[in-house]
């Protein structure tokens, strides 16, 4: 295979690192094509020294100028873009043919469209953009015959497990979680939990939001819905197992009653990699699996109970339309507040299960719809973290 040439959106970020990891691990295999930041202005500036990208692209016009700036002097200066139509340009970049979409949250989704309708193939981690709008992304792949390859852990396993089966085989995807920090925490422990403990990860080390999501168990929901359009399977044949040691990373349970799993140690590069070179697989420098000094593997339900974002996901997803954009949406709203300590830990899910209560969603919706619905509940639960705190 010869050399792959890459965009990615959320560089500066935990999947944007470890992409750029991988391709010092292997410079030979890939050129950086462009690169898209938010605010991190000095990361991103060692990445352009590193990696000679053509294009950046960062939040606003006064990044913009700061980043230029800071490359007076230096021997090579990309082009400089901001904002959304930055954003867009670096995902449809023509000298580039893959996109790694690694933004955080629902601004990811827009880009992400962009990269579709240009053709690129698409290497996604951010999981939102699948869960706010899977039906219209989807569809637009499969109309551009873009190849959507997960890089999303579970997915990538998931993905892996389906190699060499008929999809009309598959009974059930098995999708693993650890549980995140507060596992065995009671109702009341978790009642007093700080944001320090819960930014706490037991197995991944990863950005700020998605490691509260781990720990209310709302990224396993969010990654229901995600699997749900990757994998066109119905949301009641997705069965969540709490697998608090993350090294089966998700399985299949095809109708004969076979399972097959995808196992190793948790590490971002492995599933990145193999999203950036399927069905090619590169010997990424990373430990070996020692199941001998594991010993031993555990599996548990889900308690919806004590971690009720798990539910609220599942009904979303059930309900359709709108309904997991303004999950989505009130999560994100919710997450930031929490860790700005303006409320606690069981009021994510409270203000998200009262918002999706609010909402009135549209029989059919198209994109619009889907925005003006994730604007919504912003608004809304910020409305209703207002009154908490009243
Ligand atoms: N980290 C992981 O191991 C995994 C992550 N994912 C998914 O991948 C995505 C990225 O996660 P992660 O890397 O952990 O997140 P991080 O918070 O570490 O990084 C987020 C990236 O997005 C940029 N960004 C944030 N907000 C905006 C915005 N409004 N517009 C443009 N860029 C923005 C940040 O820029 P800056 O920092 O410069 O402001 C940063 O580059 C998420 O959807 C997550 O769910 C999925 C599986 C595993
Ligand atoms: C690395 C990755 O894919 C994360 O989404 C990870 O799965 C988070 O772990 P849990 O949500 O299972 O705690
Ligand atoms: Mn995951």
């Amino acid at each position: 295979m010869g050399s792959r040439t890459i965009s990615i959106l959320g560089s500066t970020g935990s999947i944007g690192e470890s992409t750029l990891e991988v391709v010092r691990q292997f410079p030979d295999r890939f050129r950086v094509i462009a690169l898209g930041a938010g605010r991190n202005i000095k990361l991103l500036r060692e990445q352009i020294r590193a990696f000679r990208p053509l294009s950046v692209s960062v939040l606003d016009s006064n990044l913009a100028d700061e980043l230029d700036r800071s490359l007076k002097g230096d021997a090579y200066r990309p082009e400089i873009l901001f904002g959304s139509d930055g954003y867009d340009r670096v995902a449809a970049h023509p000298e580039a043919g893959t996109l790694v979409s690694a933004m955080v949250g629902a601004a990811g989704l827009l880009p992400t469209l962009t990269a579709i309708r240009a053709g690129k193939r698409l290497a996604l981690a951010n999981k939102e953009t699948l869960v706010v709008a899977g039906e219209i992304v989807m569809a637009l792949a499969a109309e551009h015959e873009v190849e959507i390859l997960p890089v999303d852990s579970e997915h990538s396993a998931i993905f892996q497990s389906l190699q060499g089966n008929h999809r009309d085989a598959l009974k059930r995807i098995l999708l693993t979680a650890s549980g995140g920090p507060f596992l065995n925490k009671t109702r009341e422990e978790l009642a007093m939990v700080t944001p320090q403990a819960a930014l706490c990860h037991p197995n991944w080390s990863m950005g700020r939001k998605i490691t509260i999501d781990s720990a209310t168990l709302m990224n396993k929901g969010l990654e229901v819905i995600e699997a749900r359009w990757l994998f066109g399977v119905p949301v009641d044949r997705i069965a969540v197992h709490v697998h608090p040691e993350s090294i089966v990373h998700s399985m299949v349970e095809y109708v004969d009653g076979s399972v097959i799993a995808q196992m190793g140690i948790p590490d971002m590069k492995i599933p990145i990699a193999y999203a950036l070179t399927y069905p090619e697989r590169l010997p990424v420098r990373s430990p070996s699996l020692d199941l001998f000094r594991l010993q031993k593997l555990s599996f548990y339900p889900p308690d919806e109970e004590r971690f009720p974002c798990l539910r609220l996901a599942f009904d979303a997803c059930r309900k359709g339309s709108t309904y997991p954009a303004v999950l989505n949406a009130a999560n994100e709203v919710a997450v930031g507040a929490f860790l700005d300590e303006k409320i606690a830990f069981p009021d994510i899910p409270g203000v998200i299960e009262t918002a999706m209560g609010k909402h009135k969603a549209p029989a059919k919706p198209d994109l619009d719809a889907v925005i003006a619905a994730d604007r919504w509940a912003r608004v809304e639960t910020e409305r209703l973290i207002d009154d908490i705190r009243r």
